[in-house]
């Protein structure tokens, strides 16, 4: 067993940490938020999300926080984009790279998006082609690709025909996405392998919830069959709207203790994480949800 020697983390505390929030967060938190992100040297932040501000109201400030935020030119800073209106208001602020977000479940799909899967295809396939058109970095979200809240048990045939599609559309990275933490080490090693008979390991990124208390251990499994990028969330802020009881993000601080006491290089400060963890925690009201962040943070008191 090899393990990959560096991780790329994809910080998604200021789009899915914060979608679920009910009361709406400044849009002067959020830019504080990414900000003090950047300065902790992510290579990936997502930074909003371009969606119906009716499905999803705490979104609806993405274009002031990506006007706001001060860009670190090593990051990429990203935006999810349902569809050709999203995408243009992704590319009007200057995002660096858009997500296209489908689901390896029919009802989830519907849930989230209003639509079936084919239909989520053909709605991505004109975004996609403007992304690569306007040279934008294009990536992929597939939620419930370990279970569904409606369906059930997922079939890694079902993920990897939504991979397959996404992947004629010219997705350049792969998230197989854990939308309320049911996977399990094992299963999401098996699966993470399965996608990489389509795509190459190092496009392929791996989305945990941890509402069940398994994410640490599914990153664990699936750095072990080689995959090399992750995406946690600071504080482990999340929820999604369409999934009931899901909790959040695995959290960043956890994560990269884990990966840091494994000597995997991440270029992260751990540190200026713990800070910003409790940052916002102190701001939204709510405890962390890190383990790691919650231990360092009473150690430094
Ligand atoms: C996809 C739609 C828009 C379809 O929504 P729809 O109702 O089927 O489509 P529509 O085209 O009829 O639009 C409805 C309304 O939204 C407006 N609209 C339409 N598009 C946009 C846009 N881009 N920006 C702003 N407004 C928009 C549109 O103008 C219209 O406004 P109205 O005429 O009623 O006043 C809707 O279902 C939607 O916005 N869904 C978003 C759901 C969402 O954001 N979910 C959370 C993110 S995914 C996630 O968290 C999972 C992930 C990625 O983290 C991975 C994991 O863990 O699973």
């Amino acid at each position: 067993m090899s393990l990959p020697t560096t991780v790329k983390i994809v910080e998604v505390a200021a789009r899915d940490g914060l979608q679920n929030e009910k009361h709406f967060v400044d849009t002067a938190i959020k830019i504080e938020l990414i900000n003090r992100l950047s300065a902790a040297g992510f290579q990936n932040i997502e930074a909003a999300s371009f969606v119906s501000p009716k499905w999803v109201p705490q979104m609806a400030d993405g274009t002031e926080v990506m006007a706001g935020i001060e860009r670190r030119p090593q990051t990429i800073y990203s935006a999810l984009t349902p569809n050709l209106r999203g995408f243009e208001a992704a590319l009007a602020a200057k995002a660096d790279e858009v997500v296209i977000f489908g689901a390896a479940s029919e009802s989830f799909s519907q849930k989230n998006i209003n639509c079936s899967i084919a239909e989520s295809i053909t709605r991505f396939a004109p975004v996609a082609q403007a992304a690569l058109d306007a040279g934008v970095r294009l990536r992929a979200s597939i939620s419930c690709a370990l279970g569904c809240p409606y369906d059930g048990e997922t079939a890694i045939e079902t993920v990897l025909d939504v991979v397959k599609r996404m992947q004629d559309l010219g997705v350049q990275e792969f998230d197989i996405a854990d939308t309320i933490g049911v996977g399990t080490p094992l299963k999401t090693a098996r699966l993470m392998e399965a996608v990489a008979t389509l795509v190459p390991m190092e496009q392929i990124a791996g989305h945990f919830h941890d509402t069940y208390g398994q994410a640490l251990a599914n990153i664990l499994a699936a750095l072990q069959v080689g995959v090399s990028i992750f995406h946690s969330s600071v504080a482990g802020l999340g929820g999604c709207p369409y999934a009931k009881g899901a909790t959040g993000n695995v959290a960043t601080e956890d994560v990269v203790y884990m990966l840091h006491g494994m000597g995997i290089h991440t270029g992260l400060d751990l540190p200026q994480l713990v800070d910003t963890g409790a940052w916002i925690s102190a701001q939204i009201g709510k405890p962390t949800n890190s383990r790691a962040g919650r231990a360092l943070f009473l150690k430094n008191q």
